[in-house]
């Protein structure tokens, strides 16, 4: 099963990279593919996205969430990082047709990736777009990543109400810090200690609480490293309204959007869409000479890897 999927992709991105390259004589006056942009396929009849500018930011530290006893003390929130015109913007970009071509569906999301595709060898690094470049510098002039190890790998993945993402670890392709920006719905960003103990809290009546949860509203920006990084499992429940429960630990620094929603019993999910925003670590970039990653760890994209995908706990 694994390895069709595997061979599924990569026939069809054999074929893209043919229709890219090959000048077959255009038939019909449908748009054809050819023009590749960070390893993405564009449409001929596609412009490309709007170039995004974000304003300057000033380096500062960002505000930790609450420490609770079981849960990591690892994990930043910065309810306004973006305007809303810039929310807005950047969303024009991540939805363009140019890309529409490029979403993955995957189980309960889809799914963009650049910077390079994870495979068993590591990541081969790519380009990024103007956009998601625009983002990561955002995130240096704040201080947030170093200046001489910017980031260089941006998932970007849509839920739907009631979708979500199994708790997983991120692995070792990254450098253990990863930055989080949340457009359109909120929702909340659950981190387990096991998955055991995600399993566990499942139940609908009675199941055990994450150790944290974290509400990612839009336009906010998470950031979580060390602790919660390497020893917690993070992931987002299937389901259409988020519990602010006792163990959401920014509830006290929520935007002004939710600031009714620390009384309130339940969130609302919208359609989602999140930046995750990390460095491929050297140890998981797939250089010329053949470094290579620990396989299929920490590849985040629900391909299934060539040794089971801890990453999802499935
Ligand atoms: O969508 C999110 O907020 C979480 C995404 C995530 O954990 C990942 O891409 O590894
Ligand atoms: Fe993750």
């Amino acid at each position: 099963m694994a390895m069709e999927f595997r061979a599924l992709l990569r026939d069809e991105r054999r074929r893209a990279a043919e229709a890219a390259t090959v000048s077959a004589p255009a038939p019909a006056p449908r748009p054809s593919t050819v023009a590749t942009v960070s390893g993405h396929t564009l449409a001929r009849a596609e412009p490309p996205p709007p170039l995004l500018a974000l304003s300057a930011r000033a380096p500062r530290r960002l505000s930790r969430t609450r420490a609770l006893a079981a849960g990591p003390c690892d994990v930043l929130y910065d309810a306004n990082f973006f305007e809303a015109h810039e929310e807005r913007a950047l969303r024009e970009c991540v939805l363009h047709p140019a890309f529409a071509d490029s979403w993955r569906q995957l189980r309960g999301r889809t799914l963009l990736n650049f910077g390079g595709e994870p495979t068993a060898d590591g990541i081969a690094l790519e380009p990024l777009p103007q956009f998601c470049a625009a983002v990561c510098d955002a995130l240096v002039q704040t201080g947030i990543f170093p200046v001489d190890a910017p980031p260089n790998h941006v998932l970007i993945n849509r839920y739907e109400p009631g979708q979500g993402l199994m708790p997983h670890q991120d692995g070792p392709l990254y450098e253990p810090l990863v930055a989080i920006v949340s457009l359109g719905g909120p929702a909340m960003l659950d981190f387990w200690e096991s998955v055991a103990h995600s399993v566990r809290g499942r139940a609908e009546h009675g199941g055990a609480l994450p150790a944290a949860s974290y509400l990612c509203e839009p336009r906010s920006l998470l950031v979580f490293h060390g602790d919660a990084y390497a020893r917690f499992f993070h992931g987002i429940a299937e389901r259409t309204a988020d519990p602010m429960h006792g163990a959401v630990a920014n509830a006290h620094m929520l935007g002004d959007r939710a600031a009714s929603a620390e009384g309130a019993l339940a969130l609302l999910r919208g359609e989602r869409l999140s930046l995750t925003v990390r460095r491929v670590s050297v140890g998981g970039a797939a250089s010329g000479s053949g470094t290579s990653a620990s396989p299929g760890a920490g590849s985040n994209t629900d391909e299934p890897g060539p040794v089971p995908d801890v990453a999802h706990g499935r």
